[in-house]
């Protein structure tokens, strides 16, 4: 078999025709593959042919690198909206204002839910659905719940998905109820959900597809493959991510591994992992040099995506940041809303915690730990549509109401 699951604490493995997200010992699990026989060179002709795939399952941005992904699951079990194709842009304005030499966003946002998870979404759905399981389930602040609830729904399931009663966008609720799923409302956080199902899904019957599950990992590894072909295979100095329950971490750790040891890529680019400062436990672990993650039993920030205090994955996470050099920093929501408003702005769009990218890099360029002749990426996780509370607040202090409408009204404004 060209893949397998093995614990990253006891080593124990197992089939990935298994469904697992925890080793009975209690460590994480992980997807090792065996790229053996693989050609680096060869496989980059191959995904630059796929770009002009229109209808296969090879025009999806994920799995157009079945190869590296999963690469024994038959062709027909894959469930795809043709998720990943997502744009690279550039904000002259907004590159210039920081002074550094080369400055990308990555709109993850422009995946077919709106969030970064569908990346890793249809390979976890995919995967449940060929071992046979019908009921779905995660806990989530919204993002990952709409993902899963469009993916079981194409693929013919049942989702369940558990969601905090109060602190989350109302959007991604109700994207997540309109695609059909069963919304479980509980007074608590996205830590609570997930140690729930930690404990409880198997009993349940349900197969969970939070980042915990390493299909979601495989899955949205395609996000690093992609930005590095459509650079060319050559990455940027620093990518900069947002910083909630990890698994953009882990996934990006693991996919710049892959291309590493394939010879695709020549050098690791270096990773900063932002947090909002009201929910910066892993940050906080680092910075202060400690060896365990205190959990943060309140989190708190206008960035509703990243309201988590027990990140499950953050030792794979910790062992990505030694890997790629990666540093960690926490941002001020002040910081985040004046980022979002510059993304907003350049046309490109993003919810409030994918800004928490560009106000990172804005912080490590003022201290010092990214100079201004390196190059960044920022990824931008969820759509502008995603969380809208802090645009209703803000535009009624600014839009204009005009009644009659005149053109001595109008060209007021002009
Ligand atoms: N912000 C996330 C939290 C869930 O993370 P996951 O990595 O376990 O999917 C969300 O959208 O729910």
């Amino acid at each position: 078999m060209r893949m397998k699951m093995v614990c990253a604490d006891c080593g124990y493995e197992r089939s990935w025709m298994e469904y697992a997200i925890k080793c009975t010992c209690g460590g994480r699990l992980e997807i090792k593959q065996d790229f053996g026989g693989l050609d680096g060179e060869k496989l980059k002709a191959l995904f630059q042919k796929r770009l002009a795939e229109r209808v296969s399952v090879y025009a999806s941005g994920v799995w157009r690198y079945k190869e590296l992904i999963l690469p024994e699951l038959p062709e027909e079990n894959i469930i795809t909206k043709y998720e990943g194709n997502n744009g690279l842009y550039t904000s002259e304005r907004i590159r210039r204002s920081m002074g550094i030499r080369n400055l990308y966003f990555k709109a993850l946002s422009e995946n077919p839910s709106g969030s970064f998870k569908d990346n890793g979404m249809t390979a976890a759905v995919s995967h449940g659905r060929y071992l046979g399981y019908s009921r779905f389930a995660c806990s989530s602040t919204g993002n990952t719940s709409s993902s899963l609830a469009m993916y079981a729904a194409m693929g013919g399931a049942s989702a369940y998905v558990f969601v905090p009663e109060s602190g989350i966008s109302m959007n991604k609720v109700l994207q997540t109820w309109a695609y059909g799923a069963q919304v479980i409302r509980f007074d608590g956080t996205y830590d609570d959900g997930i140690s729930f199902l930690e404990r409880k899904g198997k009993e349940l019957g349900l197969y969970v597809c939070n980042s915990v599950n390493p299909l979601r990992i495989e899955g949205q590894k395609s996000i690093i493959y992609e930005t590095a072909q459509y650079l060319n295979w050559e990455l940027p100095d620093w990518i900069v991510i947002p910083g909630g329950a990890l698994s953009n971490v882990s996934a990006l750790g693991k996919g710049l591994e892959d291309l590493k040891q394939l010879g695709m890529i020549a050098k690791l680019p270096r990773i900063a992992l932002v947090q909002a400062e009201g929910a910066s436990p892993f940050h906080r672990m680092m910075a202060e040099g400690k060896d365990r993650l205190i959990p943060e039993p309140h989190p708190d920030t206008t960035a509703s995506a990243l309201k988590i205090g027990n990140p499950p994955s953050w030792p794979i996470a910790r062992r990505v940041l030694q890997l790629c050099q990666g540093v960690t920093c926490s941002v001020t929501d002040e910081e985040i809303l004046e980022s979002k408003r510059r993304i907003d702005q350049a046309g490109i769009g993003c919810e409030p915690a994918s800004a928490a990218s560009l106000a990172g890099l804005n912080k490590l360029m003022r201290e010092g730990t990214i100079d201004k002749e390196e190059t960044a990426l920022c990824m931008l996780t969820g759509n502008l549509l995603k969380d809208t509370d802090i645009l209703r607040a803000q535009i009624t202090e600014t839009a204009i109401m005009t009644s009659p409408l005149t053109v001595e009204a109008v060209q007021r404004v002009l």
